[in-house]
């Protein structure tokens, strides 16, 4: 079934169901039903029926859902029944955190090699990498099937070297940097911003304070 359709909001949640639904599958728990698995994710249970429905639904009437074929169809409609390669731009301090986590290359996401534009960080080794100069990405991403760029570098120059990414033919761009890029239609810039993330976190501590 097509995904092309579904709100932003929904496929936002997918993740979440997806990691749940992975944590069950770790404790063997084969079946669960819809006010189950509300019980454990937090949304309601008609939420759940309504997020599943726009994908064909998946639970049957007086069973529920099968957990391992759920999470298999999730993590199909997230496209990570693949893997994919990608590249690291910016190996400072944010850059060689993300490069040292495993999880994401367990996840199908194989970061294949590191970049940096200042000569002092070119050739130093983090984890299996050497960090590569920037001035060599293009060839690099056109050499090894890259489709991902994850941009771990501050805000001036990002759109710039997105510019140049783009023109690689890359599809997506995990971006860190605090700047709203451009890109062509056909690439997707997904932002991560910890620090909206940490307003979000005291907004709702002052709130609390507050009632
Ligand atoms: N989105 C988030 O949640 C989040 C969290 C922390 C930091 N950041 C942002 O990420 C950026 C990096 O943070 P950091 O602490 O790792 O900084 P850092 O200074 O330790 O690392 C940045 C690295 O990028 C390199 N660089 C700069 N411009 C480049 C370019 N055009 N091409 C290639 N390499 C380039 C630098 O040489 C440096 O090694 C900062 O701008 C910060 O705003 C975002």
């Amino acid at each position: 079934m097509s995904s092309k359709n579904i709100s932003m909001a929904v496929i936002r949640r997918l993740p979440k169901y997806h990691r749940y639904l992975g944590d069950l599958l770790d404790k063997d728990i084969q079946r669960i039903s819809s006010k189950e698995l509300s019980d454990i994710i937090g949304f309601t249970a008609s939420q759940i029926r309504q997020d599943l429905n726009n994908f064909g639904g998946f639970g049957q009437q007086g069973y529920g859902y099968n957990v391992e074929a759920l999470y298999n169809e999730i993590g199909k409609i997230l496209g990570l029944n693949r893997s994919y390669n990608a590249i690291l731009v910016g190996a400072g301090n944010l850059g060689q955190a993300i490069a040292n986590y495993s999880g994401f290359r367990k996840a199908g996401f194989e970061i294949k090699a590191l970049f940096d534009a200042n000569p002092k960080m070119i050739g130093l080794k983090i984890r299996d990498f050497e960090i590569l100069d920037s001035d060599n990405i293009e060839q690099f991403i056109t050499d090894n099937n890259i489709e991902i760029a994850i941009l771990c570098i501050p805000r001036n120059g990002a759109q710039e070297l997105v510019n140049r990414l783009v023109k690689t033919g890359i599809k997506g761009v995990w971006n860190f940097a605090p700047i709203d890029l451009e890109v062509p239609d056909g690439v997707i810039v997904e932002n991560v911003n910890l620090k909206e993330s940490l307003f979000t976190l005291s907004y709702l501590m002052k709130e609390n304070e507050e009632e």
